[in-house]
C-alpha cells in the first residue's frame, strides 16, 4: 500500500528554559492510504502540536513529513491542499445551514459541483442529519455541529484526512453512524489520522495505534499486537455488596473501581477455576455478578500510562 505520511524524528518544543515543553520529542509514524491509525494520548501529550505540524500551521524544530511524496514543511500549502482535517473545535458556520456548509467546503477544496452535491447527500443520510440539514448552524445542537464538521472534512476527503476528537458530544448511535463513514474514507483510499483520548472507540475503528506520552511515541502497533504485551492473562471483573473486599486465591492483582466494582487479572490457564470460584461466592453471597473478557487496549493504555495522566 502506498505510504501517504510519514513523519521522522519530529520535534517542536513551546517556551524557554527552564520552561520549555517538549511538545513532540522526536516522533516517527507513518499511514498507508487505506489505513486507519490512531494516535492515542493524555491531555497534553502532544497529538494537537503534531496534527497542526502536518497541516502547515506550525513549523517543526526538527524533523520531515512527508505526505504523498511531498515536503510538507517545505510546502505547507501544497500539505493543506492534501489534507483534509476536522479540527479539535469546530468551525464557526453561523448563518449557514450543515448542508450548504458541506457543499461550501466541498467546493473550496476543488470538488466537482454535481459529485460534491452527491457526496453531500449521501453523507447527511449516512449520519442521520437529514432532520437538520436545512436548520440554521446556531440552533443545531453540539453534536449534530459536531457531525456537520466531521461532514465538512469528508465531503471531498484529501490523500490523508484528519479527524481530531471527531465523536465529542455525539450520541451514541450517531457515534457509529460516524465509524462507518472513517472506514468508509480508507475504503475508497485515504490515509485516516485519528487523534483520540478515548481508548475504547480508538480500539474498534483503527488499524494501527501510535500511544503519546508526553511527547514520545511510547507504544505502536495493532491492537492485537499491544494487547499480547500484556501476557496470557484475562479480567474477572466483579460486582459485590458494599464492604465486601473479594479474596480469590487466583488473582495475579487486584484493582478497585469504586467500592462494589473490582478488576482482578487472572492466568488464561486458570480461567475455568476463576469462573468456579466466582460462582461460588455468587452462591455465598459475597458476589453480586461476574464476568471474565479479554484484556482490552485500555488496560494496556493504564499499564503503559501513569494513572494520573490516564484519567484522560
Ligand atoms: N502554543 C503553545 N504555547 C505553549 N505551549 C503549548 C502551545 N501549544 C501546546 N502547548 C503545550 O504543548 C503540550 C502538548 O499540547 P497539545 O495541545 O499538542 O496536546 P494534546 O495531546 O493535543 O492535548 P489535548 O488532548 O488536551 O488536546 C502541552 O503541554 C501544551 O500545554
Amino acid at each position: 500500500m502506498e505510504e501517504i505520511l510519514r513523519i521522522e524524528g519530529l520535534h517542536k518544543r513551546f517556551g524557554k528554559a527552564p520552561k520549555a515543553v517538549d511538545a513532540n520529542a522526536g516522533i516517527d509514524l507513518s499511514v498507508e492510504a487505506g489505513a486507519v491509525l490512531g494516535l492515542l494520548g493524555h491531555n497534553g501529550a502532544g497529538k494537537s502540536t503534531l496534527v497542526n505540524q502536518v497541516v502547515g500551521l506550525l513549523r517543526p524544530d526538527r524533523g520531515r513529513i512527508t505526505l504523498a511524496s511531498v515536503d510538507a514543511i517545505a510546502h505547507p500549502d501544497v500539505a493543506r491542499r492534501l489534507a483534509s482535517v476536522q479540527a479539535q473545535a469546530n468551525v464557526p458556520i453561523t448563518g449557514l445551514t450543515p448542508l450548504i456548509a458541506i457543499e461550501l467546503v466541498g467546493r473550496i477544496r476543488g470538488g466537482n459541483p454535481t459529485e460534491v452535491r452527491r457526496r453531500s447527500r449521501e453523507l447527511i443520510d449516512a449520519l442521520d442529519l437529514g432532520p437538520w440539514a436545512n436548520t440554521p448552524a446556531e440552533k443545531v445542537s453540539g453534536g449534530i455541529a459536531r457531525l456537520t464538521a466531521f461532514a465538512m472534512a469528508a465531503v471531498t476527503p484529501g490523500r490523508l484526512v484528519v479527524l481530531d476528537e471527531p465523536t465529542n458530544d455525539v450520541d451514541p448511535v450517531r457515534r457509529r453512524l460516524l465509524w462507518e463513514q472513517l472506514r468508509r474514507l480508507a475504503d475508497d483510499g485515504a490515509a485516516v489520522l485519528l487523534v483520540t483520548h478515548n481508548v475504547r472507540e480508538a480500539e474498534h475503528a483503527v488499524d494501527h495505534l501510535v500511544i503519546l506520552d508526553n511527547g514520545r511515541v511510547l507504544a505502536s502497533g495493532t491492537t492485537a499486537q499491544l494487547t499480547s504485551s500484556l501476557g496470557d492473562t484475562l479480567n474477572l471483573e466483579l460486582e459485590t455488596p458494599p464492604q465486601i473486599t473479594p479474596h480469590c486465591p487466583l488473582a495475579l492483582d487486584s484493582t478497585s473501581h469504586g467500592p462494589t466494582h473490582w478488576q482482578l487479572r487472572v492466568a488464561s490457564a486458570r480461567a475455568a477455576e476463576a469462573i468456579a470460584w466466582a460462582s461460588q461466592e455468587r452462591q455465598l453471597g459475597r458476589i453480586d455478578s461476574f464476568a471474565i473478557s479479554p484484556r482490552s487496549l485500555e488496560d494496556v493504555y493504564i499499564e503503559l500510562v501513569s494513572p494520573e495522566r490516564s484519567a484522560a
